[in-house]
C-alpha cells in the first residue's frame, strides 16, 4: 500500500435532488388554485375588465363598434349585473383593474387569455385597436397567482375565443382574422404538450370568433349556428357524444348574441336578453336559462361569453 500523506476525501455525489412534480400537481401551491379544460364545469374563478375611462371616448368605426352610443353609467351597471350572477353562483371575480385609455374592446377579456389545466396563454390580439391589452390582463393574472404559460409573439397572432374545449383532450382552435397560422402554431404547441388533441377549424370569412357560432352547453351538448360551422368539426363532436343543437333564428344569433352565453354548470346557462327562440330551443331540451340584459355590452360588438375570462371551472 502506498503511503498516502495528503488522502483526499472523493467529491460527494448529489444530495439535492429535483423536484420531480408536474406542474398540475404543483400549481396549487406555488400559484393559485386555477385552471380550465372545459367550456361547462362548474364556474369558479373569472377574470373580467369592469368598463373604466377608456368606455368614456372613441371613435366607434376605430374600434370596431356599432354607432349608437353607449351609456356609460348603463355599461358598468350591466357589467355589474353579470358579475353579480357568477359570485352569487359562487364563482370568484377578478378584475383586470387597470388598462390603456384608447382600449374600448378591453371589456372582451375571453380574447385576450385563454386559460388551460397549466395556466394561462396570453393572446395578441389581430385588430391594431386591441393590441397592447394583453399587458394589463398579464398584470391582473401575475397579481392572483394565475402561471402564463407563453405569451403569443413572433408574427403570432391569437385571441382566446378562438379557442373551444371539448373535454380534457379535446380543443377546437380556429384561425382567421384573430388567429393566424404562427399563433395557431403557438398554441397547438402548448396544448399538445399537455396531451390535447387540436382540432383546426376555420373561420367564415365573416365571423372572428367560435363563440358567436358554437358554444357548448354541457358535456353532451352544444348549440350552433349551422350555417357557418364547419361540417368536419360537428361530425367530431358527434362522434365524441354530443347532441347538436342547431340555433333557430339567424337574427338571435348574429344581433342578439344567442349563442354568445356562458354555463355556470353543465346545462345551466346565462343567455343574454332577448333571445326567445334559442331560448325555447334550450328549455324544451332540459336546459337552465337565466336571462341578462347586455344591451349595452353589445354595442360593442360582443357578448356574456366574450366578457367572461374563465380562470376555473370543476
Ligand atoms: N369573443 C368575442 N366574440 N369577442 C367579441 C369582440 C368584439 C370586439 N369589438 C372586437 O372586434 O374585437
Amino acid at each position: 500500500m502506498l503511503e498516502n500523506k495528503f488522502d483526499i476525501d472523493a467529491i460527494p455525489g448529489e444530495r439535492w435532488f429535483p423536484k420531480e412534480t408536474t406542474f398540475t400537481e404543483d400549481i396549487k401551491e406555488y400559484w393559485g388554485d386555477y385552471g380550465v379544460c372545459s367550456e361547462v364545469d362548474t364556474l369558479k374563478a373569472v377574470l373580467m375588465r369592469r368598463p373604466g375611462k377608456e368606455i368614456e371616448n372613441f371613435n366607434a368605426e376605430e374600434v370596431r363598434f356599432s354607432d349608437e352610443p353607449v351609456d356609460v353609467e348603463l355599461i358598468r351597471k350591466q357589467h355589474d349585473d353579470v358579475a353579480k350572477i357568477y359570485s352569487d353562483f359562487g364563482a370568484k371575480v377578478f378584475y383586470v383593474d387597470e388598462q390603456r385609455e384608447d382600449r374600448p374592446n378591453a371589456v372582451f377579456c375571453r380574447d385576450l387569455v385563454f386559460m388551460t389545466p397549466e395556466g394561462a396563454i396570453l393572446a395578441r390580439p389581430g385588430m391594431a385597436a386591441r393590441r397592447g391589452e394583453e399587458r394589463y390582463v398579464a398584470q391582473a393574472l401575475a397579481k392572483i397567482g394565475v402561471p402564463i404559460l407563453t405569451s403569443i409573439a413572433g408574427d403570432g397572432i391569437f385571441e382566446g375565443a378562438c379557442g373551444m374545449w371539448v373535454d380534457r383532450h379535446t380543443c377546437v382552435v380556429s384561425t382567421g382574422s384573430r388567429c393566424n397560422k404562427s399563433g395557431y402554431d403557438q398554441v397547438k404547441y402548448q396544448l399538445e404538450r399537455m396531451g390535447v388533441e387540436v382540432y383546426h377549424m376555420q373561420q367564415p370569412y365573416s365571423n372572428i370568433h367560435i363563440d358567436g357560432l358554437m358554444n357548448p352547453i354541457s358535456n353532451d351538448m352544444v348549440l350552433i349556428h349551422a350555417g357557418q360551422v364547419p361540417y368536419d368539426i360537428i361530425d367530431m363532436l358527434k362522434k365524441k357524444g354530443y347532441k347538436i343543437l342547431e340555433a333557430p333564428s339567424r337574427t338571435e344569433v348574429r344581433e342578439t348574441f344567442g349563442c354568445n352565453f356562458v354555463a355556470l354548470e353543465p346545462g345551466h346557462i346565462v343567455l343574454p336578453d332577448g333571445n326567445p327562440r334559442t331560448q325555447e330551443l334550450l328549455e324544451q331540451n332540459g336546459v337552465k336559462v337565466e336571462t341578462v340584459d347586455i344591451s349595452e355590452i353589445r354595442k360593442g360588438k360582443g357578448a356574456l361569453h366574450c366578457i367572461t375570462a374563465y380562470l376555473k371551472r370543476g
